[in-house]
């Protein structure tokens, strides 16, 4: 089921934050959105995530629109992993990435197995199953941010759209959940994810959507859209172009334009 963006635009406070953006993400790909600060990336995944009012425009998941799909069925269908998940309450992380089954359970109906292995294998996933006694609250940010994509991926959703996962990981953090997640696009599982970091999105996506002041300034395969150019029109920045072991080419900022 493809993810279709047309011409959508969505206004925030008076000014137009999305303009007339289009894109046709697949399935089994990790689409990954770059630009600078406020232009309008956050903005983008919620719309995707059907949780906006759009001035104009349509998002469709298979055809359908995402805000007419009923909401069980759309978070059965859609993981949305905000920027800066917070937790409210002190839940057992366990009790929180069960959370993220509550869409397939009935009501008043207790856990099944297939909710508890599910849980399981996203606490593995994410390299979380060590923490699954611990209180939400006692963990670091690094860890609560693991844990938050944990209750998502419990979901088993067919897109997962996440904004920003990286933001407070380490190092080998950040590539292990850059292999996980080219995993589960290879697993069939459409990804898209909000990256700042110019050379992790060169490693981890298929196609990159670049944004500038809410519009498009390109949409396409990594290697073309973190050229020069495109590079250039969205930041401002100039890149040095390097390739790595494995042939991708990692565009490292070395300047402004
Ligand atoms: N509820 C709101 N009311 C008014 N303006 C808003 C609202 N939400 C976002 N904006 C503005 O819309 C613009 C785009 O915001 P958005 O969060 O989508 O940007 P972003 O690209 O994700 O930024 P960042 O890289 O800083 O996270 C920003 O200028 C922001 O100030």
């Amino acid at each position: 089921m493809d993810l279709t963006v047309s011409d959508l635009s969505v206004t925030l406070g008076g000014r137009k934050v999305l303009d007339a953006v289009a894109a046709r993400l697949q399935p089994g790909r990790v689409t990954a959105i770059l630009g600078p600060n406020g232009s309008g990336k956050s903005t983008l995944v919620k719309a995707l995530a059907g949780l906006i009012d759009l001035d104009a425009g349509h998002v469709r998941i298979g055809g359908r629109l995402v805000q007419r799909i009923d909401p069980r069925e759309r978070a059965r269908t859609i993981g949305y992993l905000p920027q800066d998940a917070t937790v409210h309450w002190n839940l057992a992380v366990r009790e929180l990435v069960a959370l993220g089954r509550l869409p397939h359970r009935s009501p008043f109906a207790g856990p099944s197995a297939a909710d508890e292995s599910a849980v399981i294998a996203a606490l593995a996933a994410t390299g979380t199953l060590a923490l699954a006694d611990r209180a939400v609250d006692t963990l670091s940010g690094g860890e609560r941010a693991r844990v938050q994509l944990a209750r998502v991926l419990a979901g088993t959703p067919d897109w997962l759209l996440a904004d920003e996962p990286l933001a407070s990981l380490d190092p080998a953090h950040q590539l292990g959940l850059l292999e996980r997640l080219r995993g589960l696009a290879e697993a069939g599982m459409g990804v898209v994810v909000v990256l700042h970091d110019l050379v992790q999105a060169a490693r981890a996506a298929d196609e990159v959507l670049l944004l500038r002041d809410g519009r498009v300034i390109a949409f396409a395969p990594a290697r073309e859209a973190l050229a020069h150019q495109p590079l250039r029109e969205a930041f401002g920045v100039e890149v040095m172009v390097v390739p790595d072991a494995e042939g991708r080419l990692l565009p490292i900022p070395i300047g402004r334009s």
